[in-house]
């Protein structure tokens, strides 16, 4: 857990070796607790290097220790003993220095850090602040507004900016730990009074009340309602008012606070899971860790779209060659445009040469034969895709993967028209597609554990978090969605607002109600889908009665309003009004508010008082129930990865989890009996009605999300 050694004959070398990260465990600091005496006892000794095994320093606390009660020696008194020694410590800094690791680093009396070391305070993201002193040194060494940032962001800080800052007394290029030694060895006999940051003053800050005034407005209004960046504000206060030994109590009564905090088991359990579901597993045994992917040195997307340019410039900037290709002369000009442009200022934003010598554009599907991949992204039609595909079939060599970018439309009709069922599998991405995070890998009944393993490693070499799903009508996230804007639809029919259901849920912690969400994604798409599954449109039955379709509630109100040529942002009109077609400045709309009004006095909809309590229960609850039919029906492999795709794909507020982490967090029974008393007042919405895992795992005492699989097992697997 840490290795001592004895370099130079006079010099400590403490390696911590606790792989991956070399996280502080209790073991490694037990180990560190002895080292430490071992080396400041020792009369040889006469100066100490930390540093950590397979060129990671230390990646800070280690966090699967916070979900039981702590054990071992408390990080704060040996970080304390580290800094008050009288030989003196150097940090050997290489690969990351984070959260409890970069602590440490501030302890030790210099810092010195390989080149490409990330450092960085990332505890607020886990809904923590840096309780080991960070909050009270970081502000000591490098001045309040400086640590401020540092502190309420989490930003991991390159090895040059943290030397531009104050932070590391050198950084290197050559073996950081033999540099480090050398450091260690000219530092011998020094003060070292002035190396302990924690005996420093804080530098003045000019208006520090408005500067921690202006911090706060920043926090709230991007992280509404989380509570850590507060905290982290106010500890950060405590390090300009008060002298060290007071600071260190606010810091450690702060913490305290968060620590059993629901957000931050909440964004802890989010850290696992995005790591979980990368770990794909089929009921056939092939998993991450045993299949092989594909090399993909070159890719081919068919349509420019919104879509399709978003997944070239994903590619591009990767390195990947691209084929782009579009059906007319006019859009393939336009697309060739826009990719150019997006390519070229996302080089600008990261500070590199952008990669345009890496595309082609072309009308031709000929030019496609000797790809590696093809990602489809045609517009939302099966005739359409099936010809895409048989074409590619006859184009492409045999050994080339096919992908389809459909949000929801069956994966395995496609393959099934191919040469090569096996080499046919999903990556739907998520618009801006170079921007957002999310990429559901489709797995359809036929396609190849080596098919499966290449589009998710090609998702993570593109920087997506990647989740492998089954395939079924909208798979995952788009499944998903429709119980929740049902609920929002008929929390209208009933007397809510737009703005209301929205504020509801922006309260909870959406970035965007689902109006506003709506609005901004387009309603024509869901109109068209509506139109094809015959819900809306010419082919109703006029028998069928009103509010009522396929023998379910149905409300129209979303239809009616499309009618009016109202689909969202684009037009300037949808559940908002906009300043301009594509403005985003949502104004509540007094011609919807009619609309709703004359629409209940058709129907004779006596419209009631909804409060907030019931707005979120209705749409998160009824979620989070298709998250347990997508569980039941093998559709996802575990709650986790639901949580992944609803975190990174639709908003859902990181504080919370997570549709089923939430739920799991209301309580399984509690979530039970709403469900219930909500299906009771409306039998005719077969969402509302509890799936029967979820009633499975109330019934088995509704253990922890974690422990779900277990109960899942059994069951049916689509992937
Ligand atoms: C009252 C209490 C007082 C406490 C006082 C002290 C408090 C200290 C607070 C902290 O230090 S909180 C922790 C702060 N550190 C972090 O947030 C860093 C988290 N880790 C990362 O950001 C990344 O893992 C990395 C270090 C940048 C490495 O990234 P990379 O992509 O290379 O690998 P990963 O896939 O992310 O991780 C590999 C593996 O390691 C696990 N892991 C990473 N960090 C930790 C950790 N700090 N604790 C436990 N486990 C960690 C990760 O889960 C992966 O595991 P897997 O099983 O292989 O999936």
């Amino acid at each position: 857990m840490a290795r001592y050694e004895l370099v130079k004959r006079s010099v400590a070398l403490i390696t911590l070796t606790n792989p991956p990260v070399n996280a502080l465990s209790s073991a490694v600091r037990h180990a560190m607790a002895k080292s430490m005496e071992r080396a400041l006892n020792d009369p040889k000794v006469t100066a100490v290097v930390i540093c950590g095994e397979n060129g990671r320093f230390c990646g800070g606390a280690d966090i699967r220790e916070f979900a039981g009660p702590l054990r071992g020696p408390p990080l704060v008194p040996l970080l304390d003993a580290i800094e008050a020694g009288q030989k003196p410590v150097v940090a050997a800094i290489e690969g990351v220095a984070l959260g409890g690791g970069f602590e440490l680093a501030l302890v030790c009396h210099y810092r010195i850090a390989h080149f490409k070391a990330r450092l960085g305070l990332p505890e607020v993201t886990l809904g923590l602040l840096p309780a080991a002193g960070g909050t009270q040194r970081l502000p000591r060494l490098i001045g309040i507004p400086a640590a401020l940032e540092m502190i309420t962001t989490g930003r991991h800080l390159s090895a040059q900016e943290a030397l531009k800052l104050g932070i590391l007394d050198q950084v290197t290029e050559q073996n950081t730990c033999e540099v480090a030694v050398e450091f260690a060895l000219r530092a011998v006999g020094k003060p070292l009074s002035s190396r302990r940051v924690s005996m420093l003053t804080t530098p003045c800050t000019p208006d520090l009340d408005a500067l921690l005034e202006a911090v706060t407005m920043q926090v709230k209004k991007k992280a509404r309602g989380v509570m850590a960046p507060l905290a982290c504000i106010q500890a950060v206060r405590a390090a300009a008012t008060m002298p060290y030994s007071k600071g260190i109590k606010r810091e450690s009564e702060l913490m305290a606070t968060l620590f059993n905090s629901g957000q931050a088991q909440a964004l802890q359990y989010c850290f696992f899971a995005q790591r979980t579901a990368g770990k794909w597993t089929l009921p056939n045994g092939a998993q991450w860790n045993n299949s092989k992917p594909r090399e993909i040195r070159s890719a081919a997307i068919i349509g420019l779209g919104t879509m399709g340019r978003g997944i070239v410039v994903s590619l591009a900037r990767v390195g990947i060659s691209v084929i782009a290709v579009e059906s007319e002369k006019k859009l393939l000009e336009t697309g060739k445009q826009m990719v150019i442009g997006m390519l070229e200022r996302d080089a600008k934003r990261r500070g590199v040469s952008a990669s345009l010598n890496l595309l082609k554009f072309t009308l031709s599907l000929q030019d496609l034969k000797d790809v590696d991949l093809v990602i489809e992204a045609v517009f939302e039609d099966m005739a359409l895709k099936k010809r895409v595909f048989q074409e590619l079939s006859k184009v492409c060599r045999p050994a080339t993967v096919l992908c389809t970018n459909t949000s929801g439309l069956d994966v395995d009709a496609l393959a099934g028209v191919t040469d090569r069922p096996h080499l046919v599998v999903g990556m739907h991405f998520f618009s801006p597609a170079h921007v957002m995070k999310l990429l559901e890998v489709v797995c359809g009944p036929r396609s190849s554990s080596e098919t499966i393993a290449t589009a998710m490693s090609l998702g993570k070499r593109m920087g997506k978090v990647s989740v492998a799903v089954g395939n079924c009508p909208g798979f995952v996230g788009n499944r998903m969605l429709k119980p929740y804007l049902d609920q929002a639809t008929f929390l209208l029919e009933e007397g809510a607002t737009p703005e209301q259901v929205d504020k509801a849920l922006e309260d909870f912690g959406f970035a965007m109600g689902v109006f506003r969400m709506s609005d901004l994604a387009g309603l024509d798409v869901g109109w068209r889908i509506r139109k094809e599954s015959g819900l809306t449109g010419p082919d109703v039955d006029p028998k069928n009665p009103p509010r009522r379709r396929q023998g379910r509630r149905y409300c129209p109100v979303p239809d009616m309003i499309c009618e009016q040529g109202r689909f969202g942002q684009k037009t300037g009109r949808g559940w908002y009004m906009y300043d301009k077609p594509g403005g985003t400045n949502a104004k509540p709309d007094p011609l919807i508010q009619n609309l709703l009004e004359m629409y209940r006095s058709r129907y004779g909809i006596q419209p009631r008082n909804i409060s907030d309590q019931e707005i979120i229960e209705r749409c998160l609850f009824a979620l989070a129930n298709e998250g347990f039919r997508i569980l039941e029906d093998g559709i996802a492999a575990r709650p986790e990865d639901i949580d992944v795709i609803y975190l990174f794909g639709y908003g859902f507020p990181r504080h919370r989890g997570g549709p089923m982490f939430y739920a799991s967090m209301v309580g399984l029974e509690r979530v039970l009996q709403r469900l219930e008393h909500y299906h009771q007042a409306n039998p005719d919405v077969p969402h509302l009605e509890p799936s029967p895992l979820f009633k499975k795992l109330v019934a088995c005492g509704s253990p922890p999300v974690q422990k779900w699989r277990e109960h899942i097992k059994t069951m049916h697997s689509h992937l």
